[in-house]
């Protein structure tokens, strides 16, 4: 099946790269455009093969499969462009969380999903966020699981739970990433150590961590209660972090989530400022 993604910005491209490396797509079966062609024309010459539409209708007729990978406030113009040419055998797939399927489903004929992606798809590993809309048949939703189970694992949620999911699936690389590095320049500040140390330290253990806990037999809890030793060091440190660090995750979910309701709300504006609903 031709696969088409419209957006090759940080996501789109991981996505295309991560099927391409996986062997689940070859490059022949690609169709990309990007608003600035120069981002789609790099990636096409590190993939030979890859095609590149010239513009988004021209895409979406080359392509039975086509992948939203731009931002929420993009939508409207791309939807605008291709719902002439998009036809009830396509399969959109949206990989953002604040624009609505029923709102899709309104804007074109097609058959649509959302699945939520995450930066760690390029190296096969994380969960996709898979939420289907009403008209895909069960061999639309097998197919879409499949190829997406090439470079992650897919786990269906439920639309009202996409944002607190992708909080915890995607955002959570760079939250987690910001932790360490913070981490490693308070070393920096407190103690002298180098900084080129401290970012390494910090590195190779979250890459031993990853590992406890995916093929070492962890959990989060029994790794926990093995490294605080009684009446020792790490003991003392988990204590101040369970009084002190609770709390900002509580209001970064807040954040997060204050954020994804004026997101909706811009899109829902900008979707339904129309006159013409889609018929399909
Ligand atoms: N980054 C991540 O880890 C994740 C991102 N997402 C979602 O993916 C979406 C994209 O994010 P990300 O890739 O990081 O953002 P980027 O800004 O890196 O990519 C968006 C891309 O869309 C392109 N674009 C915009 N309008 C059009 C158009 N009309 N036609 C063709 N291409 C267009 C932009 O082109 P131009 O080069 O001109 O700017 C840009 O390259 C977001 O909605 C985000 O929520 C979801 C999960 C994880
Ligand atoms: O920052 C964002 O908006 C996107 C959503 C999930 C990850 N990145």
């Amino acid at each position: 099946m031709k696969i088409g993604f419209i957006g090759t910005g940080s996501m789109g491209r991981t996505l295309v790269e991560a099927f391409i490396r996986s062997g689940k797509l070859s490059p022949q079966d690609l169709y990309i455009h990007n608003r600035t062609r120069a981002k789609a024309e790099l990636l096409a010459s590190e993939y030979p093969g890859i095609h590149v539409a010239a513009d988004n209708r021209e895409l979406v007729r080359q392509t039975r499969c086509i992948f939203l990978c731009m931002k929420p406030g993009e939508f409207r113009r791309v939807l605008e462009e291709i719902r002439g040419c998009t036809t009830r055998d396509h399969i959109v797939v949206s990989i953002t969380s604040p624009v609505m399927i029923q709102d899709l489903e309104e804007w074109l004929p097609a058959k649509i999903a959302k699945i939520i992606p995450s930066i760690t798809h390029a190296i096969f590993s994380g969960n996709s966020l898979y939420i289907p809309g009403s008209r895909l048949t069960t061999d639309d939703q097998a197919w879409l699981k499949d190829l997406f189970s090439a470079i992650s694992s897919p786990l269906e949620v439920d639309e009202r739970h996409a944002r607190i999911a992708s909080d915890l699936a995607s955002c959570s690389p760079a939250f987690f990433a910001n932790m360490m590095e913070k981490m490693a320049d308070a070393a920096v500040e407190e103690t002298g150590i180098p900084r080129e140390s401290a970012i390494s330290l910090v590195t190779q253990m979250a890459q031993g961590l990853g590992r406890l806990l995916t093929e070492g037999g962890f959990t989060l809890h029994t790794l926990q209660q093995r490294v605080a030793v009684p009446g020792g060091i790490t003991r003392e440190g988990l204590e101040l972090l369970e009084k002190e660090v609770s709390p900002i995750f509580h209001r970064l979910i807040q954040l997060t989530h204050n954020k994804y309701e004026e997101d909706i709300e811009k899109v829902q504006k900008a979707l339904n400022n129309r006159v013409e609903k889609n018929v399909p």
